[in-house]
């Protein structure tokens, strides 16, 4: 069963245009990624899954209910953080987190405590004297504190430093395992890599791919690179091979097609070393984006 469906969406600013066409699916019970460069449309598509800002056309449905005329009925199963938190700046933290918590039918005091041990944020300063981080950290643990079935994410980790990323991460894993589905966007690709079951990329408000990460790092290109003294880089330009270079006595290119076609090419060669690799994320990105 889809936790998310998105059909279609289309968003445009008066004349500017935020997102076209955009389809896709998320599962329930997965953590999907939402990946694209600065002003690709990430977070024009999931405001407007959120009902805080309206479509041009196109439809979304959070389980199964559509996000502009029901919106009401789903926030209670959402947790959101978005990309920039704003907070009454005279508050206590602790204040903050029970009024915040006062909207939901439970007490939610426990999970407060809890979240902000593991998060290590101290609940009595007040939200003025917080720095960025911390500031994020009060929304995250704002966003989980409801135990929500769908946590959607805006660039949850910018501001945060490498250790309490890593809390973070593990955070966000826990709430999987325990049930919750996770959407969050980011263009910070190795922590998709590490984090999502499949993804999304998305680029001038189109998305222009839905993989499995793991589909999308071995299905794809190869980077090879081959050293020896007199390799001619002529050799190497045919069908499937892209981002040919060479530097002194070295060959690297990206390279997708039938292998043996490549062997047959390379068994040929004095070779004094090879390496064949899967590309990072960041590399296969990269061809995307172009
Ligand atoms: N309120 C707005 N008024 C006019 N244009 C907007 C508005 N919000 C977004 N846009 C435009 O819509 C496009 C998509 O922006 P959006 O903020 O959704 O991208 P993003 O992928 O979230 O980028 P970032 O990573 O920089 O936050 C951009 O061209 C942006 O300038």
């Amino acid at each position: 069963m889809n936790c998310i469906e998105i059909n279609q969406l289309t968003k445009y600013y008066s004349k500017v245009k935020g997102i076209e066409d955009v389809s896709f699916q998320v599962r329930e019970g997965e953590i999907f990624g939402f990946i694209g460069p600065n002003g690709a449309g990430k977070s024009t598509t999931i405001r407007t899954l959120l009902g805080l800002i309206f479509p041009t056309s196109g439809s979304a449905t959070i389980f199964g209910k559509d996000c502009i005329t029901q919106g009401h009925e789903i926030r209670k199963d959402i947790g959101y953080l978005p990309s920039e938190v704003f907070y009454y700046e005279k508050m206590k933290v602790i204040d903050l987190l029970k009024y915040a918590g006062s909207f939901y039918k439970k007490d939610c005091s426990k999970r407060i405590y809890e979240l902000s041990e593991i998060m290590e944020l101290n609940l009595n300063r007040r939200i003025e004297d917080l720095s960025y981080g911390n500031k994020k950290k009060v929304g995250i643990v704002q966003g989980l504190l409801h135990e929500p079935k769908l946590i959607v994410l805006d660039e949850p980790t910018s501001g945060l430093d490498p250790l309490m990323q890593q809390r973070f991460f593990e955070l966000i894993k826990s709430e999987n395992k325990k049930g919750a589905s996770v959407f969050f966007s980011s263009h910070i690709l190795s922590e998709v890599q590490h984090l999502c079951n499949r993804v999304a990329i998305i680029k001038g408000g189109h998305v222009i791919q839905v993989e499995d990460v793991k589909t999308l790092r071995e299905d794809t290109y190869k980077k090879i690179t081959l050293i020896g003294e007199s390799i001619d880089l002529k050799t190497f330009e045919i069908e499937g091979v892209t981002e040919l270079n060479k530097s002194d006595h070295q060959l690297d290119f990206f390279y997708k097609g039938d292998v043996n076609l490549l062997v047959n090419k390379i068994q040929s060669l004095e070779l004094k070393d090879i390496l064949v690799e899967n590309p990072s994320l960041e590399e296969i990105f990269m061809h995307y984006y172009k």
